[in-house]
């Protein structure tokens, strides 16, 4: 369990989601592995994406590309939330440029007690990938990461990509009990997959909600929270940075550090300022550029960028990343250059 240990454990990313000082603000990029890059496109080529996922060498070189490529402080495994259901043998296809598919929805309390559970044995393949790329990576640490449950559970309830999300919060409110054991075994899953990847040396993980803001605070406090305190909790390592990130959860933001977060990813949508405030004084920020600001002039993005390590200031600890995915028209040279401006910005 080759965990706290390592150069990566007191690299500034490592650092920074504790408050420690740094040497400059670490940056990475949600989704800096996938289309931007055209050396990703074309090692894809001709594989599926949940095939690619369970393939160790892919996965470790696609996770490498962004890391050479733009210097940044972290790599992020490659990997997909639904990876573990596929692995545990629910049957979905992640459609290009749609998202995950899932071939039977759970729509009934019966879907929910047929759902398969993972088996930890099943991931060699992962524990693989994470040595390798541990070894690769040297002083840069590994992020490992796994969907929440509310979010997986969306897809499962769905059956794909939503706006809404109405059958999913229809199933929670119509069979709260089957809910609460549909997001108990997820979070099981959850808690395994990051188990995997820590073990065989992940410096940190990532939890992704990111669907979890379309919830009122208070369904959100008492029918999610829980569950993605869960993952953590089930995870049992406490020396462990953990990060915990939604989309638009502006109005989350002071509960989601309580489900044992070191770090709460923001959105663009509230200023790192300002989120300081909402989450309190215990909590790192991840965040938080608009992917967007990406495609703009280079002075927007200049302007943005030194906006945000300002703001990022009022936090603890600052992980500057986008405030979601990188988007797949990104010119990568710009990725670069936001790399090199936060590090110049930020020496000490
Ligand atoms: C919701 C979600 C998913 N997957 C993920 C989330 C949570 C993060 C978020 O909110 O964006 C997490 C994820 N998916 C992927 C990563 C890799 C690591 C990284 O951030 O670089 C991570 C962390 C690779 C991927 N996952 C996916 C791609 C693109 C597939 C491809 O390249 O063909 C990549 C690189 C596919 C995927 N998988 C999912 C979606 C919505 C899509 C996009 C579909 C599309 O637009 O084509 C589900």
């Amino acid at each position: 369990m080759g965990t706290a240990a390592g150069p990566a454990a007191d690299s500034d990313l490592v650092r920074a989601t504790r408050g420690l000082p740094v040497s400059r603000t670490p940056v990475w990029f949600m989704r800096q592995a996938g289309r931007s890059l055209p050396e990703y496109r074309a090692l894809r080529e001709g594989t599926a994406m949940l095939q690619a996922c369970q393939d160790p060498d892919l996965v470790t070189e696609i996770t490498m590309q962004p890391v050479r490529r733009h210097g940044v402080d972290a790599a992020i495994l490659f990997s997909d939330i639904v990876l573990p259901l596929v692995v545990a043998g629910v049957d979905i296809e992640i459609k290009p440029g749609v998202g995950p598919v899932i071939a039977s929805p759970i729509r009934t309390v019966a879907d929910v007690d047929a759902l398969p559970a993972l088996e930890p044995d099943r991931l060699d393949f992962l524990a693989t990938a994470v040595r390798r790329l541990v070894a690769e990576l040297g002083a840069t640490p590994l992020i490992g990461f796994a969907g929440a449950p509310f979010t997986l559970a969306t897809y499962l309830i769905e059956g794909g990509p939503s706006k809404e999300h109405a059958r999913t919060k229809a199933f929670m409110y119509a069979e709260p009990a089957a809910w609460q054991r549909l997001l108990e075994r997820l979070a099981v899953s959850a808690a395994t997959f990051l188990r995997v990847q820590v073990d065989a040396g992940a410096s940190a993980v990532q939890l992704f909600d990111s669907w979890a803001g379309v919830l009122s605070a208070a369904d959100y406090a008492g029918r999610v929270l829980p569950h993605s305190r869960a993952v953590f909790d089930g995870l049992a390592r406490p020396e462990v940075p953990k990060v915990h990130f939604g989309v638009g959860t502006g109005e989350l933001l002071p509960l989601i550090g309580d489900a044992g977060a070191d770090v709460v990813g923001v959105d663009w949508r509230v200023p790192l300022d300002e989120a300081a405030r909402r989450v309190g004084p215990g909590y790192s920020l991840q965040g938080n550029l608009d992917p967007a600001v990406l495609l703009a002039d280079r002075e927007t993005v200049d302007r943005e960028v030194r906006r945000i390590v300002e703001q990022g200031k009022a936090a603890r600890g600052h992980v500057f990343n986008l405030g979601h995915g990188v988007l797949p028209d990104t010119d990568p040279g710009v990725l670069t250059h936001v790399v090199e401006l936060v590090h110049e910005l930020t020496a000490r």
